[in-house]
């Protein structure tokens, strides 16, 4: 039983090489962000797992990239057959009952004992399918996460949440299992896909958006940020910041942001929370479009959307509305799917949402540029106003096809 923390000791505390979260629950856990952490002369993942039997657990892609220097680092620092490493098939399909199950079964033929390390090499989808099994696994082993992507480093190397999709619904089973580590090394984001550096930012807008205009002026200025060269925003030029120093900037503030919004309701016992936003459409329009949608780009949608509705509701200005929208076009997001965007989708979007949420809507929308408030029930959102939002982002994607230069498909 964790002690109880007093209001005055809970809270997120950050330094120069991460942060510290102490919940009024008694939760506690550290947040790193570190350089070379599969370098051998960087101590930190070893001191995570000393003297402990370690199973390791990647994807097809970082263990293509990064397996090599995880199994020369773990075979630096550990004893022979003390440690295995096991790469899982990669993508959201995957992150089902079954590969948790194999993830167990790995754990087991490996000899990992409750004594023992579960550790998570790679982003959203392996830390989810391995923190889960690390929950369950002999009623719950010690769970060690080192993100690799952008929406890893910022969302789910942050928090407790372990899951995986089931029941025709996304994040329908899991756990709270607080990592016994996290850590961040953002060179890791220099290989990502340019499409999962754009999901990431979904996940950084979705915290400037509803807590921090500043965050949302310096994206405004930079969306290019870890994508391609650009001059510091002129928000953040008295910082005299370069290049690393804006991506520092957006990682950490996105970090502190996400764990400052988690710590007093680390397990949701208040189902209004703002880090909602982004995502009450979208986990319907992932499942619904097979994963076609990727979990960032969904949010992307769900947050033009939302805005849009604020906006038709009267509880967000058309300057800010349009402000909104546009940074999530110029990251390069997407904000309407015709396939998935239609009033039945989303109206249902709004039931499941109304019924995981103890029977409220409290769905999430902007009243301005860093702040949000909740629309708490159903009948606070008529048809006609869904539709309404629904018909604005429809026409900004037909008019953005329209002047789309007509480009050779790549
Ligand atoms: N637990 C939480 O609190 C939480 C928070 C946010 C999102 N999520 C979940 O996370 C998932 C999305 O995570 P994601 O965006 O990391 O997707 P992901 O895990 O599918 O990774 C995206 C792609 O990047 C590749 N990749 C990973 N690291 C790489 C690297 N360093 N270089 C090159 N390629 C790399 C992966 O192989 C994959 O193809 C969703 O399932 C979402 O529900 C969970
Ligand atoms: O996607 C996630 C968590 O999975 C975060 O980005 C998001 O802000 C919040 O945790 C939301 O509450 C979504 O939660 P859930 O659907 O994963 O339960
Ligand atoms: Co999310």
């Amino acid at each position: 039983m964790t002690a109880q923390t007093s209001a005055a000791e809970s809270g997120v505390r950050g330094d120069d090489n991460g942060f510290t979260l102490r919940a009024p629950d008694g939760t506690s856990y550290r947040v790193d962000l570190t350089r070379e952490v599969l370098s051998p002369a960087n101590p930190l993942l070893a001191e995570c797992c000393e003297g402990r039997r370690v199973v390791a657990f990647t994807g097809p892609t970082v263990d293509r990239l990064y397996g090599r220097q995880l199994r020369a680092y773990l075979d630096a620092r550990f004893a022979p057959g003390t440690w295995s490493v096991h790469v899982l098939g990669g993508g959201e399909d995957r992150k089902r009952m079954e590969t948790v199950e194999e993830i167990c079964a790995l754990a087991k033929s490996a000899g990992l004992d409750r004594g023992g390390v579960m550790l998570a090499v790679g982003g959203g989808v392996t830390c989810d399918l391995v923190g889960f099994a690390a929950a369950i696994y002999c009623r719950g082993v010690r769970y060690v996460k080192v993100n690799t992507t952008l929406v890893g480093q910022i969302d789910v190397g942050v928090g407790v949440k372990t899951g995986i999709n089931a029941l025709g619904t996304k994040n329908m089973l899991g756990a709270y299992h607080p990592p016994h580590a996290s850590l961040n090394d953002p060179a890791f984001l220099r290989s990502l896909a340019p499409r999962d550096i754009r999901c990431g930012l979904g996940e950084t807008a979705k915290m400037a958006i509803i807590k921090d205009a500043r965050l949302f002026q310096a994206l405004e200025e930079c969306p290019q940020v870890f994508q391609r060269p650009y001059a510091t925003p002129a928000s953040l030029a008295e910082e005299g910041l370069g290049r690393r120093g804006v991506e520092d900037y957006v990682l950490r503030t996105s970090m502190r942001l996400m764990m400052e919004e988690l710590c007093p309701n680390l397990r949701e016992h208040d189902l209004a929370r703002l880090v909602d936003f982004g995502h009450t459409f979208g986990p319907v329009m992932e499942t619904a479009s097979a994963y076609r949608i990727a979990h960032g780009e969904s949010v992307a949608i769900d947050m033009a959307l939302s805005s849009e509705l604020a906006r038709v509701l009267g509880l967000l200005d058309a300057r800010d509305c349009e402000r909104i929208v546009a940074l999530i076009d110029a990251l390069g997001l997407p904000v309407f799917d015709p396939e998935t965007c239609t009033p039945e989708l989303m109206d249902r979007a709004l039931k499941a949402s109304w019924e995981r949420r103890g029977r409220r809507l409290h769905l999430v929308v902007p009243d301005g540029i860093g702040s949000a408030v909740f629309v708490d029930d159903l009948d606070d959102i008529p048809g006609a106003a869904l539709q309404e939002a629904l018909d604005a982002l429809a026409a900004r994607a037909q008019d953005a096809t329209a002047a789309a230069p007509l480009t050779a498909a790549c």
